[in-house]
């Protein structure tokens, strides 16, 4: 039997503006909770011993015939550690035969599909002439965000803070535009119209005391239910949206500890059946899910095909 092509330096293969029109349908669809998606809460194994945990994250899409899992190793590194604190490799099967059709690098996936889904909840949860956009942390997720809001929306201004204000400078110098380092938290958030946490802080670092009326936040790190990026304040007083209501409630120390109510899904969103509280201060609390990975690897898959 013919082994599994093993794709890596996948980065040319997976389009944006593609990515996000797949994303916004999945979500959709998931939130309709039908029998064509199939999808359990991701599957956990804490390491204990190293301070990282293993997550998988199989899912099956039916009408499209995706069959898919991610195995994602995440761990609290040191700072000024070498290694990435996300490492991911996907397995895309045929599910017709159960057949592996390709393994692949999870990590551009991972980077990439998270930022396209922050920039969806932004597309219809920031103010309507948002100008500043505020990064803080400055690792894989913040770069990516990066990348994916400035090509998705135009801002008068881009902010960044990190907890090293080298690696602040560092990533204000390799982005393709301008940004501002900013010395504080406080001082980052600021007036600002989006925020996006892509920390691994334990500890809140953003308070709703200096989020401004009517912003947004994406808030992407803080993946187990004891880790907070965001205070009890910003959680009760903004509108609160998941990528999951049932991941939130298994993982999001932000949702489970604050007591917060979750208002909708973004997939309620887009497919209608919540409203989005545009002019309200809104959190999207993400979690990451299996269906994001399916579908990102199967056009990451279909494209490479293409070019054989
Ligand atoms: N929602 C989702 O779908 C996903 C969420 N994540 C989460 O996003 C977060 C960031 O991931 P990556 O960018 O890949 O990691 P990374 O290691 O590339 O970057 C982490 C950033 O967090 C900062 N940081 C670490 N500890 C901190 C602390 N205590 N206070 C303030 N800043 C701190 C680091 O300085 C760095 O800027 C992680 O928590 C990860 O679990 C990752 C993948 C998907
Ligand atoms: O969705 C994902 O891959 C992850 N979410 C938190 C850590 C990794």
């Amino acid at each position: 039997s013919m082994s599994p092509p093993v794709l890596y330096c996948i980065a040319q293969l997976l389009d944006v503006a593609e990515l996000i029109s797949r994303l916004e349908a999945v979500m959709g669809e998931f939130s309709q909770r039908g029998a064509g998606l199939v999808q359990p809460v991701r599957s956990v194994v804490p390491l204990q011993k190293h301070g990282g945990f293993l997550g998988l994250m199989p899912a099956y899409l039916a009408h499209e015939d995706i069959l898919c899992t991610k195995m994602v190793a995440f761990y609290q590194r040191e700072q000024g550690s070498s290694l990435p604190t996300t490492q991911a490799t996907v397995l895309l099967f045929d599910p017709v035969s159960g057949v592996v059709s390709a393994v692949m690098d999870g990590e551009v996936i991972t980077a990439r599909r998270t930022a396209a889904v922050s920039a969806i909840s932004a597309k219809l949860l920031m103010p309507r002439h948002a100008e500043i956009l505020c990064l803080l942390g400055s690792g894989h997720q913040a770069v990516s965000h990066y990348e994916v809001f400035t090509q998705a929306f135009t801002f008068k201004e881009v902010r960044v803070w990190s907890r090293s204000k080298e690696r602040a400078e560092e990533f204000a110098r390799a982005a393709g535009g301008p940004v501002t380092v900013c010395p504080s938290v406080k001082e980052a958030v600021e007036g600002a119209d989006v925020i996006v946490t892509a920390t691994n802080a334990s500890e809140p670092l953003l308070f709703g005391k200096w989020v401004k009326s009517g912003a947004h936040v994406a808030a992407v790190g803080a993946c187990r239910p004891d880790w907070r990026e965001l205070d009890d304040d910003l959680m009760r007083d903004a509108v609160v949206y998941v990528d999951s209501r049932e991941g939130a409630a298994a993982e999001s120390g932000d949702v489970i500890l604050s007591g917060a109510e979750v208002f909708a899904e973004l997939g309620e969103m887009i497919n209608g059946s919540m409203p989005a509280q545009r002019d309200k201060t809104t959190v999207f609390k993400s979690l990451g899910m299996g269906i994001q990975d399916a579908v990102s690897a199967k056009l990451v898959y279909d494209k490479w095909k293409s070019q054989q």
